[in-house]
């Protein structure tokens, strides 16, 4: 397996605060890599910083260097950036008085990534089917987003990300507010999405981790302290922190 992403020396502070302390560390393509560690460890920050989105912090100070592909993403362009690495939220954000169909096609409109309303349609449709979300919608593309299970709303938060097939797709505590049904289906997609996108997840759930990542990253107080394939790490750990928080003993 090659690296994705590769990070090198990284180090982010909210004015005086410092939330990550020199991360250094390689994700590996097409593959998902779960970063977990108790609250307040970094791991949303880390994930801003793959998209930029951190930028959107003004008292936010990034130094050291990120490469995707072996390209700086200080570099480039950011909307072309955002473009390859999309990211969902916790909280399944579509716009709710628009269709459905409407909120996969929007990104795609406006970016001029199409051209004509066959080729939008089976754009739509794909990212859709992807998402394991069309056999559920199709009889209703033109109902607005808002009426959807909250489950259904993350699966449709998905298929926009796809819609721009991506390179990366991060996902910060996606199934945080789901129940265990919808939980289960998001994980199913993000283990058939992998063989194409390489994915990065935050979660607070050691179990979730073991049950669909290949390999996790352990985050404490802002450093990384220990990552390796998922199955040596939750079976054989080798720091102790690493130890309590896979056994439930540190959240
Ligand atoms: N915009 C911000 N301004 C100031 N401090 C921030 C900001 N965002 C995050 N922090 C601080 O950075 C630290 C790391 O936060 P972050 O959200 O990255 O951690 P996390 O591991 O994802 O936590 P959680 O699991 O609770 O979401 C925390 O102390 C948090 O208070």
């Amino acid at each position: 397996m090659s690296p994705k992403i590769e990070i090198s020396d990284l180090h982010v502070a909210f004015g005086n605060h410092k939330v990550l302390d020199g991360i250094t560390h390689s994700i590996m393509d097409r593959a998902i890599t779960a970063l977990m560690g108790p609250s307040g460890s970094g791991k949303s920050t880390l994930l801003r910083v793959f998209n930029r989105l951190i930028e959107l912090y003004p008292e936010a100070v990034v130094k050291g260097e990120v490469y995707l592909d072996g390209r700086d993403i200080f570099k480039m362009d950011v909307i072309e950036l955002r473009r390859k690495v999309q990211m969902i939220f916790q909280i399944p954000n579509p716009i709710p008085n628009l269709s459905i169909f409407e909120n996969v096609a929007l990104g795609l409109k406006l970016n001029r990534l199409v051209n004509g309303r066959r080729e939008l349609y089976n754009r739509v449709k794909a990212a859709l089917e992807k998402a394991l979300l069309w056999e559920e919608v199709k009889d209703r593309l033109n109902s607005p987003a808002g009426k959807l299970s909250g489950g259904q709303q993350q699966r449709l938060c998905v298929a926009r990300a796809l819609a721009f097939e991506p390179e990366v797709l991060l996902a910060d505590e996606p199934t945080a507010n789901l129940d265990p049904e919808n939980t289960a289906k998001l994980e199913e997609l993000f283990l058939n999405l992998k063989k194409d996108v390489t994915i990065i997840l935050v979660t607070h759930f050691p179990g979730q981790a073991a049950r669909i990542s290949d390999y996790v990253a352990f985050l404490y107080k802002g450093r990384i302290v220990e990552t390796g394939p998922t199955k040596e790490v939750f079976t054989n750990p080798k720091h102790e922190l690493t130890e309590k928080y896979v056994t439930g003993k540190l959240y």
